[in-house]
């Protein structure tokens, strides 16, 4: 029977995922089997099975054997931590080497702990009980500084760092990149009518529809103000963004949520703004666009649109597209309520 420990319940209630990274099948084995009540254990027998698996899985933890060989544990670590999707991932180097020497290069590359061969199992699940108590501290409050907690939905935080991310990808890959402002009609109206709990409830209620209409991993949907959503959409030309603003409009109807501060058959919507900005090409430029001015561009011209749906009726969206440093409007076929319009500003 395995050693009581305390921390048994806690560590396999978390769920945590253990990859164990050793070319040593055998020493794998051992490792494996200490580790199993602590979390689902996953292994890789040499380096570039150990970074496929780190990016499909996104183990809380892993256990590396420094040397392997090809990819040896070293180039892992360092691999991890230069991808900023990965580099939270906690790494524990596993090793026969006992010099302060090499403990160090260890640490340089982005080690969290190092255990030294041969290995005994209560000093093993202690390092580990240790770094996934750390992970999970630190998941919680990297989702608290990124949430936004009434809807569950990115916040403000969130979404400027990404769309900084999002537009830099679009400067060197020249994929359009489309940015939504999704406001709610006459809201105020809505909570002088219902008060604030139900106005915080139909906040919700939209946060979901908007998410719904947004289908690809990479969408992101934040809350940005009040009542007013931000949708970022990668690699997303106009006529793509329309279909999602189409959906949008279409997911918020099917909640049919009674607005009688507005009328006895209102209902409540939304506006959408639509800004889509293309930087083929400019990254070769002797002096490619400043992309902060790009963003405010991208931001203003979804907001102009946002202002022209709500100008001409509310329950629509408009569109503006942003090229290189310029600003033009373009004019797409319209349905009853995707709405395009050239905006002016
Ligand atoms: N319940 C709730 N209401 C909020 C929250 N944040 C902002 N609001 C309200 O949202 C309302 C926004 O109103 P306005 O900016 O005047 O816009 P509107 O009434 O939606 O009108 P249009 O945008 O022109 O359709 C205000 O009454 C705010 O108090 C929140 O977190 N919860």
């Amino acid at each position: 029977m395995r050693p009581n420990d305390g921390a048994t319940v806690s560590a396999s209630l978390w769920n945590a995922t253990i990859l164990i990274v050793d070319d040593d099948p055998g020493a794998v084995q051992v490792l494996a089997r200490m580790l199993e009540d602590l979390g689902d254990v996953c292994v890789a027998t040499d380096g570039q099975e150990a970074l496929r698996l780190m990016a499909s899985q996104r183990p809380d933890l892993v256990l590396l054997d420094a040397d392997m060989p090809g990819l040896n544990g070293f180039a892992v670590c360092e691999t991890l931590k230069a991808d900023p999707e990965l580099a939270d991932i906690p790494v524990v180097f596993v090793t026969a080497h006992h010099s302060a020497e090499f403990e160090v290069s260890g640490f340089d590359a982005g080690a969290a702990d190092y255990i030294t061969k041969p290995v005994t199992a209560p000093l093993v699940r202690a390092r580990v009980r240790t770094q996934l108590r750390i992970k999970r501290l630190s998941d919680e409050l990297r989702r608290i500084a990124t949430e936004d907690p009434l809807t569950g939905v990115a916040n403000r935080r969130r979404f400027d760092t990404l769309i900084r991310r999002e537009l830099a990808i679009a400067q060197r890959s020249g994929q359009p990149l489309a940015l939504m402002m999704v406001d709610i009609d006459q809201f105020k109206a809505y909570n002088d009518h219902y008060g604030h709990p139900a106005g915080d409830g139909c906040l919700r209620a939209v946060a979901v529809a908007v998410a719904s209409a947004c289908q690809r991993p990479a969408d992101l949907v934040a809350r940005i103000g009040g009542e007013e959503f931000a949708v970022l959409l990668a690699q997303t030309s106009l006529p793509a963004a329309a279909t999602v603003a189409g959906r949008i409009l279409d997911a918020v109807a099917a909640l049919d949520l009674p607005h009688h501060g507005v009328g006895a058959q209102a209902r409540v919507s939304v506006s959408v703004g639509v800004g889509v900005v293309t930087l083929a090409g400019t990254a070769l430029l002797a002096h490619p666009p400043d992309l902060a001015g790009t963003m405010d561009a991208l931001l203003a011209s979804a907001d102009a649109a946002l202002y022209e749906a709500k100008r001409s009726g509310r329950n629509r969206a408009c569109a503006l597209h942003v090229a290189g440093e310029g600003r033009h409007g373009v004019l797409l076929p319209g349905t009853d309520r995707v709405a395009w319009s050239t905006g002016t500003t």
